[in-house]
């Protein structure tokens, strides 16, 4: 049988958005990266991206959005630099594709430069979806190579649940979660914020304190044991006192317009609230299901735009083939 006939035509992929329940970040590094000690969650708004055999050599990318949350698409890069072209170029290189033929479509539901590993999903989606499209056949190891070379969320993206990165985000290992944590995400309707501007903010903010006698950012070398404790047992209470995010203070430097958001969704019940990542999507914990859902519709009836999610869920993976 020839290799034509065994590959499909086209494979659709799905992967999670995240946020991180813990993040402790290091002083900059010479190499512009810092690092962190990361606990990240996957969560149910999830991005697919179909790759379909192209008659001709190129890469060729299309966004389509909407979802829950209303996404706009606008100025979202559609070149060599999205990230789902760059999935594909790397794989395409490392397996020896001289002119890849495919169209990547992807399906966007996470707020764009939000903090949520949106673009990183939509990476690793698209190389799990070429490497079945094009019958690679890299494993699971090989996958993750890649993937924290075209960024450091993208490993995470892959493998999905509930894990800890080290490194710059990058050096994963799972963490065990109990029951699903239920949450109320509310995406920002201004622009998005760049993650290096946020991290040079964080930089800023430390050295003018240290220059009043700070002591200097230490290395985080482990995950928060109170925070591994609370998703392990599913509790999501002793989650609320311990959920953190270094970042935090410098998204809301650069997006101040935040903070009475964050106030109002802990003031309608919320059991902590916190920016996500990078910002400027917020995530507030919920105490269960029943509760994010009237968080989400009393957040919604002020104007806001949210949406009640949970997680852990799954990583990357196949939701559909053609063939
Ligand atoms: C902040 C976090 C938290 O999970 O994600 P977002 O909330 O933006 O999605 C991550 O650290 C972002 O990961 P990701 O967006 O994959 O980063 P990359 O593309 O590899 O790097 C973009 C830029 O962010 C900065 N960066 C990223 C990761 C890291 N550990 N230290 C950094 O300083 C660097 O300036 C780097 O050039
Ligand atoms: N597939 C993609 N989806 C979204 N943004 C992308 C993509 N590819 C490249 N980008 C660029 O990466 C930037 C940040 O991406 P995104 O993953 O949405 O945010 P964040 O890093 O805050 O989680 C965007 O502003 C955009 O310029």
């Amino acid at each position: 049988m020839s290799t034509t006939a065994q590959t499909p035509a086209s494979v659709t992929v799905s992967a999670p958005g995240k946020i991180n329940v813990s993040l402790q970040v290091g002083p900059l590094r010479p190499d512009g990266y810092h690092a962190v000690a990361s606990v990240y969650l996957a969560l149910s708004l999830r991005e697919d991206v179909t790759a379909t055999a192209a008659p001709k050599p190129g890469i060729a990318v299309s966004v389509t959005g909407g979802g829950p949350l209303r996404i706009p698409v606008a100025g979202i890069p559609l070149g060599p630099d999205n990230l789902v072209a760059r999935a594909a170029a790397a794989l395409a290189e490392h397996v020896g594709i001289a002119d890849p033929a495919v169209e990547l479509t992807i399906t966007k539901r996470v707020p764009v430069a939000g903090g949520m590993g949106g673009g990183s999903a939509d990476a690793a989606a698209a190389l799990l979806a070429c490497n079945l499209l094009w019958g690679s056949g890299l494993d699971a190891a090989e996958l993750r190579t890649l993937a924290a070379g075209l960024g450091a969320d993208v490993p995470f993206a892959l493998e999905g649940g509930a894990a800890v990165g080290l490194g710059v985000g990058d050096l994963l290992t799972e963490a065990p979660a109990g029951t699903p944590l239920h949450w109320v995400l509310v995406a920002s309707s201004g622009a998005g914020l760049s993650t290096p501007a946020v991290y040079g903010r964080l930089d800023a903010l430390r050295s003018e304190a240290e220059s009043g006698g700070a002591d200097p950012a230490p290395e985080p070398y482990a995950a928060d044991p109170r925070v591994l404790e609370a998703l392990r047992t599913g509790n999501a209470a002793a989650l609320a006192d311990v959920i953190s995010n270094d970042l935090q203070p410098a998204a809301l430097s650069l997006a101040p317009e935040l903070v009475p958001v964050l106030d109002r969704g802990r003031a309608l019940g919320a059991l902590a609230g916190i920016v996500s990542g990078s910002g400027p999507t917020l995530a507030f914990l919920a105490a269960d299901a029943a509760s994010a859902a009237h968080l989400e519709a009393a957040l919604r009836s002020e104007g806001h735009n949210a949406l009640a999610v949970h997680g852990p869920v799954a990583g990357a993976q196949r939701t559909a083939s053609k063939t």
